[in-house]
């Protein structure tokens, strides 16, 4: 039985919002790992950029999911979590870590007027480059690979199908 699934992807590849929604139909708790870190830090990411640095934050990520316990929990992680060898090592050890994989059309389509940080500070063209340069690093993380372009109820419902989970 898997007992805690971790979602990961690009920005904009609908980790929490296709999270929300997969925690609502297996009745498990939703964790959204970005929104605990703001809760936690009592701060919005851009802000915690700004004031602090990327390394700073990165260091909040790692800290938070060392904390997380994988039971009947949906954890959406933030798009840059399983870069880090060390984030990736622990989704292979402790979760079913599911890469939701959304062509990059989509997922700059969906994040282009955001705040996050990363959008904020680069040009399309950086921002397609970091999305091939992690692309590989999400398929070698992840157990189960699943295409994120349609809905997120439909997403949702295919990860489902994939795992063969059913509400309990
Ligand atoms: N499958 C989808 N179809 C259409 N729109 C979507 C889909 N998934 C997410 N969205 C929309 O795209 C935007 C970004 O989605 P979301 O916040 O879930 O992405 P994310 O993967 O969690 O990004 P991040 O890495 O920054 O946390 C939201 O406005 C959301 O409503
Ligand atoms: O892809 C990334 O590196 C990020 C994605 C968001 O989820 C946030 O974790 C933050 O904006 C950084
Ligand atoms: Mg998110």
């Amino acid at each position: 039985m898997v007992d805690g699934i971790a979602l990961i992807g690009f920005m904009g590849c609908g980790k929490s919002t296709v999270g929300k929604e997969l925690a609502r139909r297996l009745n498990y708790h939703f964790i959204d790992l970005d929104t605990a870190i703001e809760h936690g830090e009592q701060m919005h990411i851009p802000q915690i950029f700004a004031q602090f640095s990327e390394q700073y934050f990165r260091d909040l990520e790692h800290q938070y999911l060392t904390e997380q316990r994988p039971h009947r929990v949906v954890l959406s992680c933030g798009g840059g979590l399983p870069i880090f060898a060390r984030n990736a090592q622990l989704l292979q050890e402790n979760w079913c870590t599911v890469f939701l994989d959304c062509s990059f059309e989509a997922c700059y389509r969906r994040i282009c007027h955001s705040t996050r940080p990363l959008v904020q500070n680069s040009t399309p063209d950086q921002l397609r480059a970091l999305y091939d340069s992690r692309r590989p690093l999400y398929e070698n993380c992840c157990s189960l690979q699943i295409a994120a372009d349609s809905s997120p109820f439909a997403v949702a419902g295919d990860i489902i199908k994939q795992l063969r989970l059913h509400r309990h």
